[in-house]
């Protein structure tokens, strides 16, 4: 028994020093990122380079668990740069939602979805068809319903009924249906 102990003992400082090692690197490659991002506002470029994503998958990925994991890559390098392009271009916009009814917000499609993640309380139940906005909510700790689960809101990419939020042409629309149910977004100011 002691010696399973001791051994476990001994996995789990070479765990500890690994999630060391690997939170060090994602940091570096945060670091990485904000500079590229900061190019490509400098060159008028989108944040996302979906092209350079598949090179990095084609090249680095070799099963789904490695592809889930550049994909997380890819979305927290995305929310770095967008978060540092939006500090850097200062408070363009500013609106309270609280006691707002409908609010219009007009933006890059990244930088839309982004916002949105920020927008819902932690832990909101998604309904969403959409891959990569279900992409980005999960990195940002909301959850995709399945069919069997009541979710708190319902996201549709193009006009259907009951839609609560609609992002479509660099615009996102937050309906009044979804404003009345409070309970599921911040009080924030928009930049
Ligand atoms: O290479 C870029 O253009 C980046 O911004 C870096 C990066 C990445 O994390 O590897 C992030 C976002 C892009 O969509 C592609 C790749």
């Amino acid at each position: 028994m002691i010696e399973f102990i001791n051994n476990m003992d001994t996995l789990r400082n070479e765990l500890y020093n690994n999630s060391r090692d690997i939170i060090k690197l994602l940091e570096e490659r945060r670091e990485i990122a904000g500079k590229i991002g900061e190019c490509k506002v400098a060159g008028g470029l989108k944040i996302r380079n979906r092209e350079r994503e598949i090179e990095i998958l084609k090249s680095l990925s070799y099963d789904h668990f490695t592809e889930f994991v550049l994909n997380l890559l890819f979305e927290f390098s995305i929310n770095y740069e967008v978060l540092n392009r939006n500090s850097a271009d200062s408070v363009k916009y500013s609106r309270i939602l609280n006691g707002v009814k409908y609010i219009e917000y007009r933006s890059e499609r990244d930088n839309l979805i982004f916002l949105l993640s920020r927008i819902l309380n932690p832990g909101t139940v998604v309904l969403c068809d959409y891959h990569e906005i279900s992409k980005i909510l999960i990195s940002a700790g909301h959850h995709i319903a399945n069919a069997i689960e009541k979710p708190d809101l319902v996201i549709y990419m193009d006009g259907r009924e009951n839609q609560e939020i609609i992002i479509k042409d660099g615009s996102m629309l937050i309906s009044e249906n979804f404003l009345a149910s409070k309970a599921n977004i911040y009080t924030v100011e928009i930049q």
